[in-house]
């Protein structure tokens, strides 16, 4: 099992067991089950998945026969990915190698003088939210400039030419079927962890310090890719992380728009939803809980950056996915962001689940 980053060579991340078996996602019928058995199944979500067009012994069958071949991919995933990265690394040929290294010209001066005002030992939410877009206070949903139109622009043309390439690739996750893993494109270190580490997490500690905003220690970001004829939208969910960024790379599109509706341990009988275009360049930052989807694109291509960002010091009680404290199963780099604390049992190894 590899360490995370160079920056973090002293720690490990793990994943919780619940990966192979919460939270799998039937396309068809648009909804997420837990799955341990066919019984199982059957109790828990027979009558909804009746009601969502799964009326034939057939259809209960090859939603069965996806399920089990969900399960063995997530199984596998961990094994894949690090042989996938390693392929990369070894015969990619990067277009646009300057992306692979974050530079200050990478992102607007408004971003860095809201970054800059956050390291202030004065500054506080009040004289942040004065600096930044609020679009819904009570969700907690803000938007702020964040790439140069130039950097989006570089780092679709790699993204791009990656996509075009011959090369492996991984789906960033269980919804998204397009769209690239920036861990396996190794852009992970170079990119993505100075960002977190150096811009966002001034801001996400004033923002959500009651969610691990300022102790964010690990992130997955991933591209997701919208066109036409592939994904179009993307189904109602929360995300795997304490908070989320999305920022939005271009603007040949039209529609696709994301939708927030509740927290996840919210339910109010009338969800207000909140409708969120996007603006190239942007990030929108929200809790990692804040349920969400993005409606249907109408035309072109979207592409969007999203970083899952991960406090190990939150995820460590409680795993946001099976809302239990996580059974830690080894992996790749960050992992889903767990980490083991001193005195806890040993973990279990991968190549041991049945
Ligand atoms: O389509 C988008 O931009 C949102 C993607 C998203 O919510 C996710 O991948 O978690
Ligand atoms: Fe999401």
């Amino acid at each position: 099992m590899a360490a995370a980053g160079a920056g973090a060579a002293a720690r490990r991340f793990f994943r919780c067991n619940c990966f192979c078996s919460e939270n799998l996602f039937l396309p068809r019928y648009r909804l997420h089950v837990r799955y341990l058995e066919e019984q199982q199944l059957r109790r828990d979500y027979g009558l909804v998945l009746k009601s969502r067009g799964c009326v034939s012994p057939e259809d209960f069958e090859q939603v069965l026969a996806e399920l089990e071949k969900e399960v063995q991919r997530r199984k596998q995933l961990v094994q894949q990915a690090s042989q996938r990265k390693a392929t990369i690394a070894q015969c990619y040929l990067p277009v646009q190698p300057q992306v692979y290294g974050l530079q200050e010209q990478f992102m607007v001066s408004e971003f860095r003088s809201v970054v800059q005002y956050c390291e202030t030992l004065d500054a506080n939410l009040p004289g942040l939210l004065k600096r930044i877009e609020t679009l819904s206070d009570e969700k907690r949903i803000y938007r702020l400039p964040v790439f140069t139109l130039d950097f989006c622009r570089m780092l679709l043309k790699e993204l791009e030419h990656f996509e075009k390439s011959d090369m492996p690739k991984g789906r960033p996750n269980t919804m998204n079927n397009h769209g690239i893993l920036l861990y396996e494109l190794g852009l992970d270190e170079p990119l993505v962890t100075p960002l977190r580490e150096q811009y966002l997490q001034p801001l996400t500690a004033l923002l959500y310090p009651d969610c691990g905003g300022g102790q964010l220690d690990s992130h997955r970001a991933f591209v997701v890719k919208y066109t036409m004829d592939e994904d179009r939208d993307l189904s109602y969910h929360y995300d795997n992380a304490e908070v989320t960024l999305n920022i939005s790379l271009n603007k040949n599109f039209s529609e696709g728009s994301l939708y927030f509706g509740d927290f996840r341990e919210v339910s109010s009988s009338e969800v207000q939803y909140l409708e969120v275009p996007h603006v190239l360049g942007r990030g929108v930052l929200h809790r990692g809980g804040q349920l969400h989807g993005a409606l249907s694109l109408e035309s072109g291509e979207r592409w969007n950056l999203i970083i899952w960002m991960r406090a190990s010091s939150v995820r460590n009680q409680l795993c946001p996915m099976c809302g239990k404290p996580p059974e830690l199963v080894e992996d790749e780099g960050y992992g889903d962001g767990f980490t083991r604390e001193e005195g806890e049992p040993s973990t279990m190894n991968i190549c041991t689940l049945t």
